[in-house]
């Protein structure tokens, strides 16, 4: 925030300003649009720190932004009691009129806690009026969702969905004066078909779903394939340009890896996922489309992986009772197999602009890569670029500038359209992909010894480059086409013949699979029934009530310092 930007905040009309009582003090306090506060201290003047987020460092003037309010309610009073506080028995008695204003404080790692602070009124008007004045204000903040409508898996990751959301979320909705409609999932694909069906989706402004990256694939599949039906939009094309689904989607992670959360927030706390709701923040996110032979599979928003990650994911599906710690059991097994597979990946390269998987920048809050990628997608999406490769392919035979091939044994293939950082993965598979570029980062990892694949794997858990190997390389693609060794007829075809559409039609034209060695690709956690698979990136398709990672993560560094009451200094 730059310090004019400051002025013009404490500029605007002022909506309500009163003395009242904090802590041990009389203060003024002031609202206007955009900030609560700028009291000042009238009876003592005793220095302390700040305690909160966009607080002054001097006793003398504290504010917070009103788009940091979640929510101002009447104080109960056991809330006020619990408040310790040396001037509390005096305060009570004198003024038993207190409201709470609830407010988010950035802690550490990404984190975020909804705080609470105390006013005292003179008389129960006042109180009132402070309490409406503020929600008045909140409600004015077109952004922020009102009704919700939130599924919960019960039996995600250590079965605690149910608890988290009861317990840590629902009182913040309440807080925030957010509806909600909570359906309790009785099955697989409960949420996906009742979003794909049932719900009247003008009813709400957003979808919640407390659960792991199954359940909110289960959301993006609802929401995604009912967007297309209402428009007329058949899914089955894979070039077919999508229609982007209006409404946002929140993720409450309760599951085993909750790798989207993780990636678009920093952190997987269920506090911190709840408030990014409220707050009615928006993270535009890219969807893969998989399609078989013309036949739409599924959507992914994270993973897709071939090799290691599908037998993974096969071999722990088996042992869904073994809860999160069946992906390293079965991640050991898989790792002791050593298996690799054959087969031909032919991909559409990004465009030089969108950077690329070893660039270094890292997709954060107000990405400029995916801004860029946002309108690039929209000069490029469905048609546009199988134009542009029927337009090329005669001009290109080794495949350097449109569509390229690359034959060969793989240990494993990866599509991660997103960071795909997680707790078991800080930094994710491919640590500079972006979220909302309309590109995935396509990762071949060739046949190596079980010694080297480690050092790859280990390089996922610290800070060292894993696509610095010989055996590995990554691109950043737009589309991308894989056929099994076994299945294709793409392996005799000349590769001077192959460029552009052509190689699009003979990957896409290969025999179906016969289910001899081949792997399964992983889609976000699901299983797929098909290994020749044809991959498009639809950029921007779904929102999210996120911001992605944060550059400032502690409260320091949102701390304004007041000096002398009038000039400003940035805390960095
Ligand atoms: C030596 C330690 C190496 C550790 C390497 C850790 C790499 C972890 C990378 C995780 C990437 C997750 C991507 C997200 C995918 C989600 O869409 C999907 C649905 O939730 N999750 C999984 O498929 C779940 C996939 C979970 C995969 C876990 C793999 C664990 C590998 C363990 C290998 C052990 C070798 C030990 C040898 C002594
Ligand atoms: N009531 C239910 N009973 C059984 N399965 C369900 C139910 N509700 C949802 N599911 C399915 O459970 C699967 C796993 O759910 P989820 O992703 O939430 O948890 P997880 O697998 O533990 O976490 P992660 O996906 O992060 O590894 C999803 O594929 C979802 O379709
Ligand atoms: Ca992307």
């Amino acid at each position: 925030m730059l310090i004019s930007e400051f002025f013009i905040m404490v500029d605007q009309p002022t909506l309500l300003s009163t003395q009242l009582f904090y802590k041990n003090r009389v203060v003024e306090v002031t609202l206007n649009r955009v900030m609560l506060g700028f009291w000042k201290e009238i009876e003592t003047r005793r220095k302390r720190s700040a305690s909160f987020n966009c607080i002054s460092k001097d006793a003398d003037h504290h504010f917070l932004l009103v788009s940091e309010i979640v929510g101002a309610r009447e104080t109960k009073e056991e809330e006020d009691q619990t408040n310790k506080d040396g001037g509390r028995k005096h305060r009570v008695l004198l003024y038993p009129y207190a409201f709470t204003v609830s407010y988010t404080e950035r802690t550490k790692h990404h984190c975020w806690r909804c705080k609470d602070i105390i006013f005292h009124c003179l008389d129960e008007a006042q109180r009132q009026q402070w309490v409406q004045t503020i929600n008045n204000q909140l409600s004015l903040l077109s952004i922020r969702p009102k009704r919700l409508l939130v599924y919960i898996n019960p039996y995600s990751g250590k079965q605690r969905g149910k608890w988290i959301y009861e317990q840590r979320v629902a009182p913040l909705f309440s807080r925030a004066s957010i509806s909600t409609d909570v359906i309790v999932t009785e099955s697989a694909n409960h949420a996906r078909d009742h979003l794909k069906t049932e719900v009247d989706l003008k009813q709400c402004d957003g979808v919640v779903c407390v659960g792991g990256d199954g359940m909110f694939s289960e959301v993006v599949h609802g929401l995604v394939s009912r967007t297309q039906s209402d428009s007329r939009v058949d899914q089955n094309q894979p070039n077919q340009d999508l229609v982007p689904c209006a409404l946002r989607i929140g993720i409450i992670p309760a599951g085993s890896t909750d790798c989207i959360c993780y990636s678009t927030t920093g952190t997987n706390d269920p506090v911190t996922s709840a408030l990014h709701i409220i707050m009615g923040d928006s993270q535009p996110m890219d969807v893969c489309s998989v399609h078989h032979n013309n036949t739409f599979l599924r959507y992914s928003v994270s993973l897709l992986g071939y090799g290691f990650y599908g037998d993974v994911l096969t071999d722990s599906e088996r042992k869904r009772w073994m809860g999160p710690s069946r992906y390293d059991f079965s991640g050991l097994k898989t790792f002791l197999t050593h298996q690799y597979y054959e087969g031909t990946v032919a991909f559409l390269p990004a465009e030089d602009n969108l950077g690329n998987p070893r660039d270094k920048i890292k997709c954060m809050t107000g990405c400029h890569i995916c801004e860029l990628g946002a309108n690039n997608g929209q000069l490029l999406s469905g048609d546009h670029v199988d134009k542009m490769a029927e337009e090329n392919s005669d001009k290109e035979t080794s495949g350097d500038g449109v569509w390229r091939v690359i034959r060969g044994k793989f240990l494993a293939i990866n599509a991660a359209s997103m960071s795909c950082a997680c707790p078991r993965s800080p930094r994710g598979l491919s640590p500079y992909a972006h979220l909302a570029d309309g590109t995935t980062d396509l990762i071949l990892v060739r046949k190596a010894s079980r010694l080297d694949f480690l050092r790859h794997l280990m390089r996922h858990t610290n800070k060292d480059d894993q696509f610095d190997m010989s055996f590995v390389e990554v691109h950043r693609v737009r589309r991308f086409r894989f056929v099994p060794k076994q299945s294709n007829g793409i392996s005799e075809v000349d590769l001077s013949e192959t460029s552009g559409k052509k190689i699009c039609n003979q990957v896409c034209t290969a025999h179906p699979n016969n289910d001899t060695g081949h792997s399964n690709w992983n889609c976000d956690g699901e299983i797929l029934p098909h290994a020749d698979i044809q991959v498009s990136v639809h950029c921007q398709l779904i929102r999210l009530f996120a911001r992605g990672v944060e550059r400032r993560t502690t409260f320091d560094t949102y701390t304004w310092s007041v000096i002398e009451g009038s000039s400003l200094s940035w805390q960095a």
